[in-house]
């Protein structure tokens, strides 16, 4: 029976030949042959040893050998040849004479440099130094070293013992020049080398001249592209300047909250009691000028002292060593300069509200409370030594310190007690208080503090934190700012019955970190399948954003799309970890501080890596929906992606097992659980009862490393949110959002499957194949990158590639493997295809 050939067949067997027999196709041409490259090689390398020999010689010798050269077609060689003093004979002291004396003196040294590393390409297949590049700038040097050995030479008027110096073209260039424009030619030669570096290193800046009255801007690199408003920005900068500055170098202090205390005159039923007055809880005055986030202010890794141009191709070095010319030259490697006239958004988008929003607690109340506490446990035969109260923003802390011999257990279980003959709703006893020494009983206040955002960001805590992620939590109990690290967490589960404060909570932490980074530091991606809560933030596309390259919905809210997004991190992650074994770092932190050193080499696919935070608003809504296809690659991020800057903010409405479940729940060491409707839920969250306890409206407990604190988190409202991303949204951005890796899902496929067709091939193909061959690198991002093509035709030509058997299939988390390992083999491929 025949067997139907199909076109996929066809491609597959096409795919086969091309990997397996290369020879068989009819393409070993002299170049191809391995053969004819080691020998060529092997004769290059040859030839720059011998020329060094012989140049070096001529050095020494030259003078000496000048003579018999000059006659050496008048006497026989074998007896000129003996006169020689050059190490290689009168071969060597010829083509020495003729590129020393005749062409460029010393600098003709850089012959042999070019033939050395044309000669290794060949033998070893492996460029020490970018071959064609450096081939350009050593002709350079060679020419322009000779016109000015040549002009030193003729000023001097010491051409006798000067020619080996400049050689004969520098010295005839110079002559020429002098009879053109006399001993102006050093401006020439000058101008000269000053247009090659231009051009050659892509110099875009010169250093800046510090003037001081103009530090912001002089401290600004001038960009290609930023010719746009130029006289408008020079005048904001001048203006951001006064504003900045006071804030830059001591944001405003607000005055240190007192922790309310005033003694009690009179002992409480014969004990020591101390209790805390009406809060004195103010910052001072409202700053009259707004602070300002600069990045100066704001960015813990240290910018470059002297800005400097994000140059990273400039590098040209293996990795791990320093690449000492790129950074002289352009100095460390600055992510922001990305965007460099990004403006962080002010602390005056922050609504400030007014003083009489917080807590207020009279002195009766704080006396009534105390009295029933000491009553209620009195009545149950338990006496304390002292007693004493601390104010914060949604409870006060009543601390006690029981007589010798009272069981804490016995004050614990009486909780509902207390609870009652206080009348209050949300008593939550801690018994002991960690590392007090006292038992803590939490009484909500009548009127509740309303802890505003702008009186938490504008604190030293937060704006002078060196955190790598800080997120404000909050305000203690004890009116302490709790300002936490995201990266440390390295995750946060978080949980809350409805209206209890989740949203706000989302768009605090989402705040904090938007005031802290630069778009080129921190990518977000949020995921809200209730489609209402995260909109707002998709303002932020072209700057904070990442999303799959062909997603047009900047806010994730379709639950395949969210499979395939968890998947793509998941790539993304994997990615990040070869980056990082390569590297041998061993967390984003340190990779990051190397790539800024220039310590990691671009042509090797090594970039600075941003922080990428995943929020998920909805995980019950998901799981439902998607089940084990969400669970499992949110246990695999939670579980591994710590190291590599990838951090999940996981929230739900339902804290049950089927929605957190053990998987899940076993990876997320940092837990926040607003006011929940039962114990059970409060232990499924909490691994402990006491968030049912709580008072809603922003009231939580904040759980990481097994402390639990309670924290009243800081309202933002939504026209803040819309203020902040407005701001940040109409200022420049990237061209799209953050492209994450492609994940296909089932949606993909094979190849053969997606019908590539070969003779319609996209007229870039020829030069994509010999891109991927070139870097032996067969990725979409590298395509996109260098040929600067849309995520989409990049996809296509990587399909063609594949079915042309150029690059392997799809390989999921590891870059697709390249069949065609050298160029001589690609040409032909290319040549028989056309
Ligand atoms: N930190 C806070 N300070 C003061 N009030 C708050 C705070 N957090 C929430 N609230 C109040 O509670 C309301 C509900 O909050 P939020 O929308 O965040 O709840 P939620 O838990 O997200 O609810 P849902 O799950 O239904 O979306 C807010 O509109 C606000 O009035």
């Amino acid at each position: 029976m025949t067997q139907p050939i199909n076109r996929q067949n066809s491609i597959r067997n096409d795919r086969t030949k091309a990997r397996t027999s290369p020879v068989s196709m009819k393409w070993p041409t002299w170049q191809a042959d391995r053969r004819s490259q080691l020998a060529l090689g092997g004769l290059l390398i040859l030839l720059a040893i011998g020329l060094t020999v012989a140049f070096c010689s001529y050095l020494l010798t030259g003078q000496a050998d000048q003579s018999v050269l000059s006659n050496v077609t008048g006497a026989p060689l074998r007896e000129s040849g003996t006169e020689m003093r050059n190490f290689l004979g009168i071969l060597g002291a010829y083509i020495a004479h003729v590129f020393i004396f005749r062409w460029f003196g010393i600098a003709a040294l850089g012959i042999p440099v070019i033939l050395f590393l044309s000669g290794c390409k060949l033998v070893f297949n492996y460029e020490f130094l970018p071959l064609s590049r450096t081939t350009k700038a050593v002709l350079f040097y060679m020419t322009w070293i000779s016109a000015l050995a040549g002009y030193v030479v003729l000023a001097t008027d010491s051409i006798g013992q000067g020619s080996v110096w400049c050689g004969g073209i520098g010295y005839e260039v110079n002559v020429w020049l002098y009879n053109l424009i006399g001993w102006g030619g050093i401006a020439i030669i000058g101008f000269a080398l000053f247009v090659f570096l231009v051009f050659f290193y892509g110099i875009t800046k010169l250093p800046s001249l510090s003037l001081p009255q103009r530090p912001v801007s002089a401290s600004k690199p001038s960009y290609d592209n930023e010719e746009e408003d130029l006289e408008e920005d020079d005048e904001d900068d001048v203006k951001d300047f006064i504003d900045v500055k006071p804030a830059t170098n001591g944001v405003q202090k607000p005055v240190p909250a007192p922790t309310p205390t005033v003694d009690t005159p009179e002992p409480l039923n014969g004990h020591e009691t101390e209790t805390k007055p009406e809060k004195v809880n103010g910052s001072g005055p409202p700053a009259k000028k707004p602070l300002t986030f600069t990045i100066a202010d704001t960015t813990p890794i240290e910018p470059a002292s002297e800005p400097s141009q994000p140059v990273a191709e400039a590098y040209a070095g293996p990795t791990d060593e320093v690449d000492e010319d790129a950074l002289k030259l352009h100095g460390l490697y600055d992510p922001t300069l990305d965007l460099p006239r990004y403006q962080f958004p002010t602390i005056d988008l922050l609504t400030e509200y007014p003083e009489n929003k917080k807590a207020q607690v009279s002195a009766e109340e704080l006396e009534a409370n105390k009295d029933r506490i000491v009553e209620t446990l009195q009545n149950y035969g338990i006496t304390i030594d002292s007693i004493k109260a601390t104010i914060g923003p949604t409870v006060t802390l009543y601390e006690i310190i029981p007589a010798a011999g009272v069981r804490i257990s016995k004050i614990k279980s009486l909780e509902d007690d207390i609870a009652l003959s206080l009348a209050a709703l949300g008593i939550r006893i801690i018994a002991p208080m960690p590392g007090q020494g006292t038992i803590g009983i939490e009484v909500p206040n009548k009127n509740r503090e309303m802890v505003a955002m702008r009186s938490v960001m504008s604190t030293d805590k937060f704006t002078k934190s060196n955190f790598e992620l800080p997120v404000v939590m909050g305000k203690t109990i004890s009116n302490e700012i709790y300002v936490a690290d995201l990266a440390k967490m390295p995750h946060l589960l978080m949980a809350g019955a409805t209206g209890q404060g989740k949203s706000v909570g989302l768009n605090v932490l989402l705040t904090s970190l938007i005031y802290k980074k630069h778009p080129s530091q921190l990518k977000l991606i949020l995921v809200d399948p209730k489609k209402v809560e995260l909109t707002l933030f998709n303002k932020l596309e072209r700057h904070f954003l990442a999303q799959l390259p062909d997603s047009d919905e900047p806010i994730i809210t379709d639950t395949k799309k969210v499979v395939n997004t968890l998947n793509s991190l998941c790539i993304e992650m994997d990615n990040r970890y070869n980056l990082l074994k390569d590297a041998q770092c061993r967390n984003l932190k340190e990779y990051n501080a190397k790539f800024i050193q220039r310590r990691l080499n671009p042509e090797k696919g090594h970039k600075f890596l941003p922080y990428i935070v995943l929020v998920i608003d909805e995980l019950a809504d998901l799981m439902m929906t998607a089940g084990k296809e969400v669970e499992q690659p949110i246990a695999r991020l939670a579980q591994l992606a710590r190291a590599i800057g990838i951090h999940l903010v996981v929230a739900t409405q339902r804290p049950s097992v089927n929605v957190i479940t053990g998987l899940i729940k076993a990876n997320f060491p940092a837990r926040l659980s607003f006011k929940v409707t039962s114990k059970i839920d409060s232990r499924t969250i909490l691994d402990t009862g006491g968030a049912e306890q709580l008072v809603g409206m922003g009231d939580m407990l904040f759980s990481s490393n097994s402390d639990i604190v309670r924290l009243q988190c800081p309202f933002v409202d939504t026209n803040e949110i819309e203020d902040i991303c407005e701001f940040v949204g109409s200022q420049r951005g990237y061209d799209s959002a953050y492209n994450l890796p492609e994940f296909a899902g089932d949606d993909g496929g094979s190849v053969e499957e997606r019908e590539v067709d070969l003779e319609n091939r996209d007229p870039m193909f020829d030069e994509a194949a010999r891109l991927v061959v070139n870097h032996q690198q067969g990725s979409t991002s590298l395509i996109q990158r260098r040929l600067k093509l849309g995520y989409n035709r990049a996809g296509r030509l990587i399909d063609q590639l594949e079915a042309a058997g150029i690059v392997g299939a799809f390989e999921g988390s590891k870059a697709r493997e390249v069949l065609i390992h050298d160029i001589s083999t690609l040409e032909e491929i290319l040549k028989n295809m056309n």
